[in-house]
């Protein structure tokens, strides 16, 4: 939450990390978008997941872990038949939330897999659910289920960061808050995680020796980004 909320304050949007089942149907009505994020997922929590994902805002999953147990498998199923505008998860979550169940490989919030070990089950996720599907990795691929597009900023680094894929989803709803067109959702998610693995790299070229420096610079980077850095290094590119 520290470094999600941190991004998103960076980026300009406006957070509020939100719990309690009495103050969701408050709170939603005012977001202009909602990230539903199961990392510390409790039997507490989760009602409140699915209040904030019912609240007729657009909305982003993270399903954190998702192949790690029957009850985040069922939770990330039940919260998916809410229809989030987007799923962002990483290799393994992905590949496990499109064929429904928990990872053969014992895997925890990091990923076992490259992201185009699942591009596929991406599509078919993404048809299935229609939502655009994001799996992230060293290329992000950003899929509606026919369409698919690749995103190459970041730096490796930006994986020994615990929550920078909370982070970016986080990112990826503030700006689904701006999305004035349903088409535009997999351009406005694609472009999210090109902002953000930019920031990376150039949180990394500002000197981070290690994970705990890079989280300090990305964030910093996040904040002094300009049209003119963004446009000439966002590495987005249509696949075939
Ligand atoms: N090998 C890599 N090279 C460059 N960027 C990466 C790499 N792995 C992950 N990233 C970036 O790190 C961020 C978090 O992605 P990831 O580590 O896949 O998510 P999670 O933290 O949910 O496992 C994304 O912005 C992604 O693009
Ligand atoms: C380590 C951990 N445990 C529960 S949530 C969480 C963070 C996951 O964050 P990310 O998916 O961004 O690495
Ligand atoms: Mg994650």
């Amino acid at each position: 939450m520290d470094v999600a909320a941190n991004a998103l304050l960076a980026a300009g949007a406006s957070p509020a990390m939100v719990h309690s089942l009495r103050e969701v149907p408050e709170f939603t009505p005012r977001c202009d978008a909602v990230c539903v994020n199961v990392g510390t997922l409790s039997e507490g929590w989760l009602p409140s997941m699915r209040a904030a994902a019912s609240a007729g805002r657009p909305w982003v999953l993270d399903p954190v872990a998702a192949g790690a147990s029957e009850f985040r498998m069922e939770a990330c199923l039940s919260l998916l038949a809410l229809r989030p505008a987007v799923v962002r998860g990483n290799a393994s979550e992905i590949l496990a939330l499109a064929s429904r169940s928990l990872a053969a490989a014992a895997s925890g919030a990091d990923s076992t897999h490259d992201s185009g070990d699942a591009l596929q089950d991406a599509k078919a996720l993404a048809r299935s659910t229609g939502a655009v599907i994001a799996v992230s990795g060293a290329v992000d691929y950003v899929t509606d289920g026919e369409r698919v597009v690749g995103v190459s900023n970041g730096v490796a680094m930006m994986q020994k960061i615990t929550a920078t894929g909370c982070a970016a989803t986080a990112l990826i709803a503030a700006f689904l808050a701006v999305v004035e067109e349903p088409s535009d959702v997999m351009a406005v998610a694609a472009c999210a995680l090109a902002v953000f693995g930019l920031a990376g790299e150039i949180g990394m070229e500002s000197g981070a020796k290690g994970p705990a420096s890079l989280r300090m610079h990305l964030i910093d980077a996040l904040y002094c980004l300009d049209e003119q850095t963004v446009t000439s290094r966002v590495k987005i590119s249509l696949h075939s």
